[in-house]
């Protein structure tokens, strides 16, 4: 990656920040109309519901802006991807006619993952209103949630290839008029070749910076692993109680768990203590989404990196959520794609959240440990269940030692490893002391007070 010399301060990422939003996304925009385009709607009852499902989270998406609702919503039938056009000629008149009538929309979302410039630009001339797709839907959202500099960053670095296209298109609109290849006065580029080159220089700064960022996590990482704090990833679909399962589990008055998609934008890191005393760091990250756009993924897989670094993967569901299962698919989807390793991704521990919501719950798989991260019903089980994987998975060995009072056995030993119990035989001038410590650490400690096995 190229590192380049470019500095870049905090005032500087607030600017590239603030400047120009290239969603076009505004606070005007508020009234939507949601059209899901459906490939082969109508077609099967199994496709009807999956449209139907998608067109539930294209509201959920919508509904998560302040301010915004939606107007009205409708599932159209569309020709295969790859066509041109989105929709058939009949359909496109019938829709165009819809949209017209309604005059208080200001607004037209079309839930597909992009579109590209061009028929944007044609369907806000067809429709006389703001066109939105997904991308643009989801970076506004990120937008509004977004507090941090590494967040700023990525979602910048995030809309530069809307700007590309936008550049693109308006460029080629110019050059209908003769103006986009002319050569701008002594400098020898053309207009599409300067503002290219300013795109260019800002992603290179954008990347550069975020690479900075990067390093101090890592650093952060190392001094973690130093310290021998075992952590645990939590993840899970957008708003599924990841954050308020941390809260839980830590007691961290700061977390700010919202009922909001990707409320999270960040990954933070809480410490917490097992029942064992063992101290655990839990790791918050970025929410889930089925159809999250490439693009904006590959702008946020940098913070997700955490996550191949941890001893346990905890993966949290909403169970009382109506596409739980389909929810859970498109997680382990992703984590598949993020490069984890094989260990973390065969031991990773489910968890049944929002069982508060459902009367009577019984998990249908049974390796789920159903909990309420709301009112703390199941906590205790999990922490143990946590404890459990955590040992297995970082080798760590949990032995019961005799040690001598009048030596300094017990002090190396709290220095040493996690203590858990002590139990003195005065008389004895011994005690019984259960403990977790690594291998190596048992090695040293046979090796300092010569104990043998
Ligand atoms: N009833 C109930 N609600 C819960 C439970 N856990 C979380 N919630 C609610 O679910 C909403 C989302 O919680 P968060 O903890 O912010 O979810 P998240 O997974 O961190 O969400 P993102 O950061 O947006 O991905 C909040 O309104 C919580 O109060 C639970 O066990 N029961
Ligand atoms: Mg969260």
């Amino acid at each position: 990656m190229q590192q380049g010399n470019s500095i870049i301060e905090e005032s500087e990422i607030d600017q590239l920040f603030q400047q120009q939003i290239p969603t076009g996304v505004g606070e005007e925009y508020q009234r939507v109309f949601i059209v899901h385009p459906d490939v082969k709607w109508g077609s099967k009852k199994q496709t009807l519901t999956t449209a139907e499902l998608q067109m539930d989270e294209a509201v959920g998406l919508v509904t998560t802006l302040q301010n915004w609702t939606v107007v009205d919503k409708i599932i159209l039938s569309t020709k295969t991807p790859g066509k041109k056009r989105l929709f058939g000629k009949g359909n496109f008149q019938t829709l165009t006619e819809r949209i017209k009538r309604m005059s208080h929309v200001t607004a037209v979302f079309v839930n597909v993952e992009r579109l590209s410039a061009l028929s944007e630009r044609e369907l806000e001339d067809a429709w006389g209103v703001k066109v939105l797709d997904r991308y643009t839907v989801v970076l506004h959202i990120f937008r509004c949630n977004a507090s941090t500099k590494e967040a700023k960053l990525q979602i910048s670095l995030a809309e530069i290839p809307l700007l590309r296209s936008r550049l693109r298109n308006d460029l080629a609109n110019l050059d209908q008029q003769g103006g986009g290849s002319r050569y701008i006065m002594g400098s020898g580029e053309t207009m599409m070749e300067v503002q290219q080159r300013m795109l260019r220089e800002r992603e290179l700064k954008i990347r550069s910076a975020l690479e900075k960022l990067c390093r101090k996590r890592h650093l952060l990482r190392s001094r973690r692993q130093q310290r021998q704090f075992p952590t645990v990833s939590i993840v899970g679909y957008t708003n599924c109680g990841k954050t308020t399962l941390i809260k839980a589990l830590t007691g961290d008055a700061g977390l700010e768990p919202r009922d909001q998609l990707f409320a999270t934008l960040d990954v933070t890191v809480h410490a917490g203590q097992l029942p064992c005393h063992m101290t655990v760091l839990y790791v918050d990250t970025i929410g889930f989404l089925s159809q999250l756009p490439h693009q904006l993924i590959d702008s946020f897989s940098a913070t997700l990196e955490d996550v191949s670094h941890s001893d346990l993967i905890v993966h949290v569901r909403d169970v009382s959520h109506p596409e739980t299962v389909n929810q859970k698919t498109n997680v382990l989807k992703v984590l598949r794609s993020l490069q984890i390793p094989e260990r973390l991704l065969n031991s990773i521990l489910e968890v049944h959240n929002k069982i508060d919501l459902i009367h009577g719950y019984q998990p249908s798989e049974s390796q789920g440990v159903p909990v309420s991260a709301l009112t703390g019903q199941g906590l205790a089980d999990l922490k143990h269940r946590i404890e459990a994987a955590i040992v297995e998975s970082t080798g760590k060995l949990i032995l019961t030692l005799e040690v001598h009072l009048n030596t300094s056995q017990l002090s190396w030993l709290y220095k040493n490893a996690t203590v858990q119990e002590v139990s003195v035989e005065a008389a004895e001038g011994v005690a019984s002391v259960r403990v977790i410590m690594s291998a190596a650490a048992y090695g040293r400690y046979r090796k300092l007070f010569q104990v043998t096995a």
